[in-house]
Order: C-alpha cells, then structure tokens, then sequence
C-alpha cells in the first residue's frame, strides 16, 4: 500500500498535486477540508460546529477530524492506498492516524512537503478566493491568520514524521507538472 501525506499551507498546492497523484497511483484523496466543506454544505450539525472555527481560521477539533478520517478508512478498505491532505494538522493527529493504519496494518509510506512562502501563499489564496467560492480565501487578514495557525500548530507534525525518517521537502513553487515530478521521485524512494 502507498500511504501518502501531502503537507504545506494554505494554497501550498496540496489539492492540486493530489488530483494528479490520485490519477498515477490510484488512491484515495482524503481531504479533510473537502470532507469539512461537504458537511457544511449538506448542513449538518458537524458542518455548522466547524463552519464557525473555519470561518475564524481556527482548526476544527482533533477529535471531529480524526472521526472523519476513521469512517473514510473503514469505507475503503480495499482501496490501493490513499494520500492524507490536510491531515493530519496536529501532533495529536498525526499519533491518531499513526494506530488508526495500524488497526488496518499498514502504515504511512512518507510525507512531502511542499514549501512556498507566505507572500507567494496569499497571492495565490486570493487568486483561489475569486473563484473557489470559499469564504476563508477572500481576505488578506484571514488568510495571515491560517498561515499563522499553521506555523504555531501544523509545522511541528513535519518534525514528527521527520524523527521517523519519513520526511521530504520539496520546492512547491514553479511549474505544476515538474513539482509533480519530484513528489513522484519521493515516493518512489521511500517505496523501495
Ligand atoms: N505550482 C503552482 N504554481 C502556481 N499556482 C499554483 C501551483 N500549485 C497550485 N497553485 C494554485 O494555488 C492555489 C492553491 O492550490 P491548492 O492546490 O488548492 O492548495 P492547497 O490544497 O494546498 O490549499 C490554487 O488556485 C492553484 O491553482
Ligand atoms: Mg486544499
């Protein structure tokens, strides 16, 4: 199995590759904001409790998304793999999909990180709000407010997967189809 987690901020690019990554090597794109967007859509209690931190910029709860993750796993049981994007966004979380995959016996293959800048960031969340119809893109101070989250709480699961020796960096600014090369050359090593 091939068990990717795709890692960045906000307008890293993450659901860009992954459309792409989806294609190559068959699996299953698990996206925790998709999943979140789709609940506040349908209107369910989950999707209004989460709508009101999205909309500050704020993570919804460990407990909610690792929930979720939990049922999109037991869902696909025979699926080839999947790439986690999104998630997890905390140390907690990370540890939580860590047993979770073991329950299943497998376990994460590698995470890429895609890393740009926090103006090259912003000028693409922008870009992305004009038409994305997401609420959380269509202001600057919105967005420095998740860039923020993401330094004070998502960075650290980097470190977590690095001490497993399970970390890739990647430059995630340039053309789509070359940074898709260099995510496919880190999996291929880490799945020798
Ligand atoms: N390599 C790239 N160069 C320029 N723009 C990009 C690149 N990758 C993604 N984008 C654009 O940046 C925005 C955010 O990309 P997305 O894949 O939605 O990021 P994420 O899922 O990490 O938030 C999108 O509008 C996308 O078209
Ligand atoms: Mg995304």
């Amino acid at each position: 199995m091939l068990n990717l987690v795709l890692f960045g901020p906000p307008g890293a690019g993450k659901g860009t590759q992954s459309e792409k990554l989806i294609l190559k090597y068959n699996l299953v794109h698990l996206s925790t904001g998709d999943l979140l967007r789709s609940q506040i859509a349908a209107g369910t209690e989950l999707g209004l409790r989460a709508k009101q931190l999205m909309d500050q910029g704020l993570l919804v709860p460990d407990e909610v998304v690792i929930g979720m993750i939990e049922n999109k796993l037991q869902e696909n049981q025979s699926a080839a793999g999947f790439i986690f994007d999104g998630f997890p966004r905390t140390v907690p979380q990370a540890e939580a999909l860590d047993q979770l995959l073991a329950q299943h016996n497998t376990q994460i293959t590698t995470m890429v990180a895609l890393v740009v800048d926090d103006e090259e960031l912003t000028r693409r969340l922008l870009l992305r709000g004009q038409t994305s119809g997401r609420p959380d893109d269509q202001n600057e101070e919105l967005i420095r407010r998740r860039v923020k989250e993401y330094n004070d709480k998502t960075a650290p699961v980097a470190g977590y997967y690095n001490q497993q020796g399970k970390f890739a960096a990647i430059d995630g600014i340039g053309n789509i189809e070359t940074i898709f090369d260099h995510i496919c050359a880190e999996i291929q090593q880490a799945s020798n």
